[in-house]
């Protein structure tokens, strides 16, 4: 059996007992897996028939119960030493199961076949896979499991320091006893490893102690078969020898080879130190005979040099010489085994680091990725706000032209228009009248101009006040344009003087529109002036373009003519610009 096997078989042990497969729906599978898993380390037969059970069940297993079963016919193989089988089925399982838990385990079971196998990169790779797995794994066994198996591996790879880190890791947790005893054993391993001596032996009776209490006989004599190394480094040979020597019955009842070679191994070298030439042979042939047929181990190598060395000090040269040539090729083996790992090692560092800064880069070309999204969405808001601006410039302008227009209106309008009657006002009604005049001149109609002008309007503001004449002004424009007719030109030409221009009227209507106003403005109510107010009364002019002229100046003046006609004639009635006057009725007359 080769000695990485049963390290295996030790950590079923402790995995065996510890780890039942989480249940799932198939609960009869489910069971059955649970039941496989209880025997697999402690009964290879019940794990068998348990295993054939598991096949039959196959056809009701859901596929992680599938995956499940694989694995445990992996571990089978591993076990009955078809390691190229049972690592082909363990990296199926890696490969397609999606559990975390099952990769991992997975994984590790390659790790292991691969270090038995020699093929030491797989291993290193699949073990680094798995403690990739390892902090995502919610088991606590199954993590301790893993800081196990990297200790051990890194051990026999030569990577002591990496050895110590997992061992320690694990003795730092709140692991099982056993576990902790299997962690002291590695991590005791990993110091020698590297050299280091133990200044202190209490640790390493703990251990010891802890071990056998446990009864794991093969972690407790391994550290036995180290502190036997350590007094042998101190000088303390005889008791080295006493050590191993009490112990060894059980050493060699264990029946594990690693174990049995190191400690007759050991007793061969200080028996040969202590002068005992036929114990050393003794010891070495057995640490030959029972430690394993592999060529690569130290023990060996360390044995044929005892029998070498013996074999001189008997002066027995033959022998010598052939025990010679058997140390220098198993020696040579040894080394060129450990070059080989430590290569793979390197290679797997390498392989790591390459990963790693793929890794890095692709995280590195995320970010830019990232940068630029987040760049592109900076972009698009900052579009976003530039439009928002703009519109809002936009509308500010435009709400501001709108302004503008609007005052713009009410002072045109404020210029065009008197302030007190509302109607237009004299320069305003001056431009309308002549835009009237010319299109009636095109369109040949003939066009009327009526003055008007109050009559002692002076008096009502002397006696009543001013607000009253405003008041008067007021209803008397009011009741002038109820007269005019659609389309007429009405407008204040200053104080108390009026003006009607009427397109398409002749004398006649020009008359008839004066007398309208006349007899509007004799029904305002003087007595809302003020008492004793007189009637409003006004003298009106009128003119038409038939006989001025189509020129403003001349219409008007004519007009005016007519108006003062009127008031030299005794006020409150109509004149026309010919010369017959038109007789009306007056107020006194009326
Ligand atoms: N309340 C008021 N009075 C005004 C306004 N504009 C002119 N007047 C007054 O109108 C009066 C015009 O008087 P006059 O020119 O003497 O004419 P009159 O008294 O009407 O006499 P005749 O025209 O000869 O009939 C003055 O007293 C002015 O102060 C105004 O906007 N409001």
């Amino acid at each position: 059996m080769k000695p990485e096997k049963i390290w295996i078989d030790v950590i079923g042990c402790v995995l065996g007992a510890l780890i039942p497969f989480t249940a799932v729906a198939a609960t009869d599978v489910d069971s059955l897996l649970r039941k496989t898993e209880a025997v697999r380390t402690s009964d290879p037969h019940a794990f068998a028939a348990a295993l054939t059970q598991l096949d039959e069940a196959q056809r009701s297993a859901t596929r992680s119960q599938k995956q499940k079963i694989k694995l445990l016919r992996a571990y089978q193989r591993m076990a009955g030493g078809k390691y190229d089988t049972a690592i082909r089925e363990a990296l199926s399982v890696y490969e397609e199961s999606p559990e975390t838990s099952l990769k991992f385990r997975a994984a590790l079971l390659v790790a292991n076949g691969a270090a038995i196998t020699r093929e030491f990169s797989l291993g290193l790779r699949y073990l680094e896979s798995a403690l990739a797995l390892q902090d995502q794994v919610s088991n606590a066994e199954e993590r301790e499991l893993g800081s196990l198996t990297a200790s051990i591996l890194y051990n026999q790879y030569g990577q002591f320091a990496l050895g110590q880190h997992f061992a320690e890791r694990l003795l730092a947790q709140d692991a099982s006893p056993r576990s902790k005893c299997f962690a002291q054993q590695l991590r005791i391993e990993a110091l020698f490893g590297l050299g280091v001596s133990l200044d202190d032996e209490t640790g390493i009776n703990t251990a010891i102690s802890q071990c056998a209490a446990l009864r794991e006989p093969i972690a407790t004599n391994l550290l036995r078969g180290y502190l036997a190394r350590h007094w042998a480094s101190k000088g303390k040979i005889s008791a080295a020898i006493e050590l191993l020597e009490t112990n060894l019955k059980e050493v060699e009842d264990t029946g594990y080879p690693r174990l049995i070679g190191e400690i007759n191994g050991l007793l061969a070298e200080y028996r040969l130190r202590n002068g005992d030439i036929r114990g050393a042979e003794i010891h070495a042939h057995r640490a030959l005979k029972k430690g394993g047929n592999d060529a690569y181990s130290l023990p060996l190598v360390s044995a044929h040099k005892v029998l070498y060395e013996a074999a001189l000090r008997r002066d027995d040269l033959k022998t010598a010489l052939n025990e010679y040539r058997q140390y220098a090729e198993s020696d040579k083996a040894r080394l060129d085994e450990v070059k080989a790992r430590e290569f793979a090692f390197q290679l797997s560092r390498h392989e790591l680091q390459q990963k790693n800064q793929s890794i890095e880069l692709l995280q590195r070309q995320n970010d830019v990725l990232r940068l630029q999204q987040d760049l592109s969405k900076k972009s698009a808001q900052n579009n976003q706000l530039l439009v928002a601006m703009l519109l809002m410039v936009l509308g500010v302008g435009a709400y501001w032209a709108y302004k503008i227009k609007r005052v713009q209106m009410m002072f045109r309008r404020q210029a065009q228009v008197d302030s007190l009657t509302g109607i237009s006002n004299r320069g305003h009604f001056r431009e309308e009248a002549e835009v009237h005049l010319a299109r009636c001149k095109a369109t040949g109609k003939e066009a009327a101009l009526v003055l008007l002008d109050l009559d002692n309007f002076k008096r009502i503001n002397d006696r009543y006040g001013h607000t009253a004449g405003d008041s008067a002004l007021r209803q008397v424009a009011a009741a002038c344009h109820a007269a005019c007719r659609e389309g007429d030109l009405f407008g204040r030409l200053g104080g108390e003087e009026f003006a009607i221009l009427s397109c398409g009227a002749d004398l006649h209507a020009a008359e008839r529109i004066a007398q309208q106003c006349r007899e509007r403005l004799a029904v305002i109510d003087s007595a809302a002036i003020g008492e004793d107010a007189p009637a409003i009364t006004a003298s009106f002019g009128c003119a038409t373009t038939r006989l001025s002229g189509d020129s403003f100046e001349s219409l008007f003046m004519h007009a005016d003519r007519a108006m003062y006609r009127a008031k030299a004639e005794g006020r409150d009635r109509v004149c026309t610009h010919e010369e017959r006057p038109v007789l009306v009725r007056t107020s006194a007359t009326a």
